[in-house]
């Protein structure tokens, strides 16, 4: 059977995401949609123009929020975006509530569709999400931090002088202010760092600064990020399409904080296989209780704002 993915808002990073998927073929079918039918339908024959390049057969047509509950992947990047000088977890409310409603039209979901958030601050929306859909927790998780973790590789690549594809480093907790960087578990070549680049030197806070407010340095130009994002996306619905089984640092619950964050998981055909577990160490232990706290505050203030469903 022909595989479906369904992209919930056709705006800037909805149609990239989609770019990503026809460029780099994961689906049969891709699904657009959107309320704004003008831009939706715009975006929809744009796209087909990019599918003759004779390396895809991947289709895109135009589709509702009920068809979306029937697709093996529903990625949500409905809703605002960040104006200049905007937290993400500034959007909370607009974006909550446009999740709610979008979740409400996909109903009834098939059992195992799995909801990947982009939108917003995905932490959030990811937690609410997996409430509002009544789906397994393992088969609703956000982007979360993947895409600060390609953006730390980047960076360290430019100053070691080493193929960002031989480093491994992890940005966990929030995609957010409140992110941390696991610099006891990075490593060039599976050699730690320190030993791998004993002659570089390395500011780690500013490099950690620098992962931090790199969307932000790009909004003040361009106003959006989207090509990132865009590469993450269509990874992410690669590895569970092809049942890769690629760990990937993705937002997703945590029992004993009550949110969702990301650390490191296997992502496969069913969603998230198992959390792959990390010896950090007590200072980095702390910046991740921390960065839940923070997010569980928001999470609170929602219910108490809205009802315990946040709705
Ligand atoms: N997680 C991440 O790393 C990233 C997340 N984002 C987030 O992605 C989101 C989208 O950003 P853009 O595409 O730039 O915004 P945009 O404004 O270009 O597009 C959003 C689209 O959502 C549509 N929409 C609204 N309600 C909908 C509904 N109920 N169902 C389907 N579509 C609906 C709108 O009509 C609009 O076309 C924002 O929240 C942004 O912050 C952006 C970049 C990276
Ligand atoms: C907008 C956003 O969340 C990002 O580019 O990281």
């Amino acid at each position: 059977m022909t595989s479906r993915i369904a992209i919930l808002g056709s705006g800037e990073v909805g149609s990239t995401i989609a770019y990503s998927l026809i460029l780099n073929p994961v689906a049969g079918e891709i699904l657009l949609v959107d309320p704004k039918e003008d831009v939706r339908d715009a975006q929809v024959q744009d796209l087909s123009d990019a599918t003759f390049h004779g390396n895809t057969s991947t289709q895109v047509r135009a589709g509702t929020h009920k068809e979306a509950g029937q697709c093996d992947i529903v990625v949500i990047t409905a809703g605002a975006a960040q104006k200049k000088g905007e937290s993400r977890t500034d959007l909370v409310g607009r974006n909550l509530k446009i999740l709610g409603s979008a979740i409400e039209d996909m109903k009834p979901f098939r059992d195992d569709t799995i909801i990947l958030l982009v939108s917003n601050p995905v932490d959030i929306l990811t937690y609410f999400a997996q409430k509002f859909s009544g789906l397994p927790k393992n088969q609703v998780f956000g982007s979360g931090t993947f895409l600060d973790s390609a953006r730390l590789r980047g960076i360290l690549a430019e100053k070691c002088g080493v193929a960002a594809s031989s480093i491994d480093a992890y940005v966990l907790g929030e995609h957010g202010d409140s992110q941390m960087v696991a610099w006891s578990h990075a490593s060039v070549g599976g050699v730690p760092l320190e030993l791998a680049l004993p002659d570089t030197s390395i500011d780690k806070e500013a490099i950690a600064e620098d992962t931090k407010k790199k969307a932000a340095a790009i909004m003040e130009s361009k106003g959006a990020t989207a090509f990132g994002i865009g590469g993450v996306a269509a990874s992410i619905c690669k590895s569970i399409l092809f049942d890769q089984c690629n760990i990937r640092p993705i937002s997703h619950y945590q029992k004993d904080m009550d949110v969702c964050i990301s650390m490191p998981v296997v992502l496969g055909r069913k969603g998230i296989v198992r959390q792959i577990p990390m010896k950090l160490n007590d200072g980095e232990k702390k910046e991740v209780q921390q960065s839940a706290k923070s997010l569980r505050e928001i999470i609170e203030d929602v219910e108490k704002e809205q009802g315990k469903d946040g709705k």
